[in-house]
């Protein structure tokens, strides 16, 4: 798993890593600079563009000087905008400045014609996780200029103007993509600064997950390698009842829909056992959409010992607190709230401590401001998700890009797959089946949590490789199955 450390430390980080193997911080960004272009090589290996890099005055500036030397190495046609003089630059830059070779065109700013730059690929090594104000002066221009180009635009580390830590004050350059050196930046995975990140990419400079443990951030970032080692493996011998007993809980009135996406995730998650307590007519649609799945009526409130997990609220609909609160006073297991019940808890706050401890609540933003008001921006969001699920022993699931999961004791993770096109009606339903199931399989809160979230995305990254805008919900439920292939899970 990846921690995730603020900018301010990463300095230290370098100096300490360099110290600890015995290179040198010129090679350190020399790694960085050789795995940017592996990266680069994948995607852009063969194009005819020209490719120009604006080096700033620090070291993300030297990662563009390098990067500048390699991909010249490989036979791209380089050009360098420099703004500052050799003395005026870091040490590595200098150093880079000096191994750039005789073929690279270098231009010093103002000095540049940006015609000649026009459609060519633009890589931003302006500003990395040092900028400490606001772009101002030839910085402001020069990326006010870029962001109208009609060229890919590629950031190094993190969109020049964007601090690493903080909502961005002014101008940023608008990357196409982003490629971040060993962990995401937690500026790049918050809603607002989406549009100056683009498209996500983490090289690997080599400093193992173990090493940036030290540096003790409460913060990760998951990734397939963490994921296929949470889950739980089952042998031949395994029966139905291993794989769990779970009860949904919701479907009334007109949002049947809702609880049929919940139980068909849930079986396709691989319970073994689904039952699903509906009212009325709803009880024969979930029948017809889901013959795997067991209708019950309102008698089964009163066995909830049997079940594995619960999942409660996805179409609930409007119901009385006190069915919540007999169901969190008569079983003492970690259960899963989503939608209709995350609104009953919005309006009685008094039911807030009789959540069974170790519950997972899994609101998306709307949901997650009716519980805990208006948040000026996402970190502050964060903040006070991180606080909800330290205050009251849950697991706070915060649905999005890059959904986060707070932990009782303090921790946060970001997850790494999904997309776009999972924006869409009963994507949330579907994450409750699939967290459900996880639970009732035995997987601890925490694992339950991320595998849920992990695989609910790359099933919808899956989906959409045929589906793309046109995806539904459905389709989601469909491709878990190939998300399990895909990790290898069995
Ligand atoms: N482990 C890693 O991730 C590695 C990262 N590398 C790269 O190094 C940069 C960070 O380099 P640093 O020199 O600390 O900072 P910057 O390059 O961002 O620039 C700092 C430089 O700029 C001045 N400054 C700050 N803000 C402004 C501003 N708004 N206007 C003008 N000048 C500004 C500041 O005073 C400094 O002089 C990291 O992002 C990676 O790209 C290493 O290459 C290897 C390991
Ligand atoms: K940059």
């Amino acid at each position: 798993m990846l921690s995730i450390l603020p900018g301010k430390k990463i300095a230290e980080l370098d100096k300490s890593y360099a110290r600890e193997v015995g290179i040198s911080s010129w090679e350190l960004m020399e790694r960085a600079a050789e795995s940017f272009v592996s990266w680069f090589l994948k995607g852009f290996s063969g194009v005819q563009e020209k490719v120009f890099i604006f080096s700033g005055p620090g070291n993300n500036g030297g990662d563009g000087l390098a990067i500048a030397r390699l991909l010249s190495e490989k036979g791209f046609a380089v050009s360098v905008v420099l703004f500052s003089s050799k003395e005026n630059s870091s040490v590595d830059w200098q150093v880079n400045f000096d191994k750039l070779p005789e073929g690279i065109s270098r231009y010093q700013y103002p000095e540049i014609d940006f015609e000649l730059a026009s459609s060519a690929i633009i890589i931003d090594a302006l500003f990395g996780v040092g900028i400490n104000r606001a772009l101002g002066g030839e910085y402001l221009e020069v990326v006010n200029t870029l962001n109208q180009l009609s060229g890919k635009k590629i950031s190094i580390d993190i969109p020049s103007g964007l601090p690493s830590d903080s909502l961005v004050e002014g101008v940023a350059f608008l990357a196409d993509m982003t490629v971040s050196f060993q962990f995401p930046k937690l500026s790049l995975l918050i809603p607002e600064h989406s549009k100056y990140v683009g498209d996500l990419h983490i090289a690997d400079i080599g400093i193992p997950d173990s090493f940036l443990d030290q540096f003790g951030s409460n913060k990760s970032f998951v990734q397939a390698s963490d994921i296929q080692k949470m889950h739980k493996r089952f042998d031949n011998f395994s029966h139905k009842g291993d794989f769990g007993r779970i009860l949904l809980i919701g479907g009334r009135g007109g949002k049947v829909g809702a609880i049929i996406l919940s139980t068909c995730s849930a079986m396709r998650t691989g319970s073994g056992l689904v039952h699903v307590w509906a009212e009325g007519a709803s009880k024969d649609v979930i029948h017809i959409s889901c013959c795997e799945a067991m209708v019950e009526g309102e008698k089964i409130l009163d066995e909830l010992d049997k079940f594995d997990a619960l999942g409660i609220g996805p179409g609930l609909g409007e119901v009385p607190q006190d069915l919540l609160r007999n169901i969190f006073q008569s079983t003492g297991k970690p259960m899963v709230l989503d939608a209709d019940a995350l609104n009953v808890l919005s309006k009685h706050p008094e039911l807030w401590d009789l959540i069974p401890k170790g519950s997972i609540l899994t609101p998306h933003l709307k949901e997650f401001e009716r519980l805990t008001g208006k948040s000026s921006h996402h970190f502050e969001r964060l903040d006070k998700a991180s606080e909800y699920a330290v205050q009251h022993k849950v697991y706070l699931v915060l649905k999005g890009a890059f959904t986060s999961i707070s932990t009782p004791d303090g921790k946060q993770y970001f997850n790494s797959t999904g997309n776009k096109h999972m924006a869409t009606a009963g994507s949330g339903d579907v994450l409750t089946g699939m967290i459900t199931s996880f639970l009732g399989q035995g997987y601890d809160p925490l694992n339950a949590s991320l595998c849920g979230v992990f695989h609910h995305g790359l099933a919808g990254e899956i989906a959409s490789k045929t589906k793309a805008r046109g995806m539904i919900a459905t389709d989601i439920i469909e491709s878990i199955p190939s998300s399990f292939l895909e990790m290898q899970i069995d």
